[in-house]
């Protein structure tokens, strides 16, 4: 299991301490969360916050996109070169094509689900994403509790993936713990997101490793 830490849950007084801090701990990738203000009820960071403190990264960046707007923020935070770049089903009428776009800019295309939509929704889109981001609690807030049907949502998905396209991971977002970790696993889920577990923790190594299963 490979685990992004959320640095929602960071201190954003000392943003770049605790990246590095993450990192130092041994975290497999840094989930940023850039949120509007308009598709959730919250907003975050931009690019001009996100390129300073990132520089101290030593893992790859997993940009988990909650706006309305996906073209505009694509095209502003590509030129930080993530790994991974999600952006939300339900926010986008043209999802084929951003993947694509995504794709063109050198960064790997990913898609988030929120806890009502259907994995069959992005059925056709399998073949041309590297990821799936799950949502297990519902956009805009970290500390929320973990709703389970996405356990079986994950289940519906693998088999989906195992069709379509074997290589594409699918990722957990939201509430995530040692308490889930194991169920989350055996669902069939490769990479956990969790912030408020980690960042709550005295021990960074210690939270981490409990969830790299
Ligand atoms: O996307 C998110 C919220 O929209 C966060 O990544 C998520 O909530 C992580 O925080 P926690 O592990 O505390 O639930
Ligand atoms: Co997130």
């Amino acid at each position: 299991m490979l685990v992004a830490p959320s640095i929602l849950s960071a201190d954003f007084g000392n943003l770049a301490r605790d990246i590095k801090a993450i990192c130092d701990a041994g975290c497999d990738l840094v989930h940023i969360d850039v949120m509007d203000g308009h598709y959730v009820p919250n907003l975050t960071i931009g690019p001009v916050v996100v390129e300073p403190v990132s520089k101290v990264a030593t893992k790859p960046l997993d940009i988990h996109l909650m706006v309305e707007n996906n073209n505009f923020f694509v095209d502003l935070f590509a030129p930080l070169k993530p790994k991974y770049l999600s952006f939300h089903i339900e926010s986008e009428k043209h999802p084929h094509r951003l993947i694509q776009k995504i794709r063109s800019l050198g960064i790997c295309p990913a898609i988030t689900l929120n806890p009502h939509t259907r994995v069959e929704d992005i059925e056709y889109l399998l073949e041309d994403l590297d990821m799936v981001l799950l949502m297990s609690v519902n956009p805009g807030f970290g500390g929320q509790k973990f709703i389970p049907t996405v356990l079986e949502k994950a289940k519906k998905l693998k088999d989906l993936i195992n069709k379509r396209n074997p290589a594409c991971l699918i990722e957990v977002d939201g509430g995530v713990s040692d308490k889930n970790i194991y169920e989350l696993k055996n669902a069939g889920v490769d990479v956990v997101v969790a912030g408020s577990y980690i960042f709550g923790s005295d021990d960074y190594t210690k939270a981490i490793k409990s969830l790299q299963i």
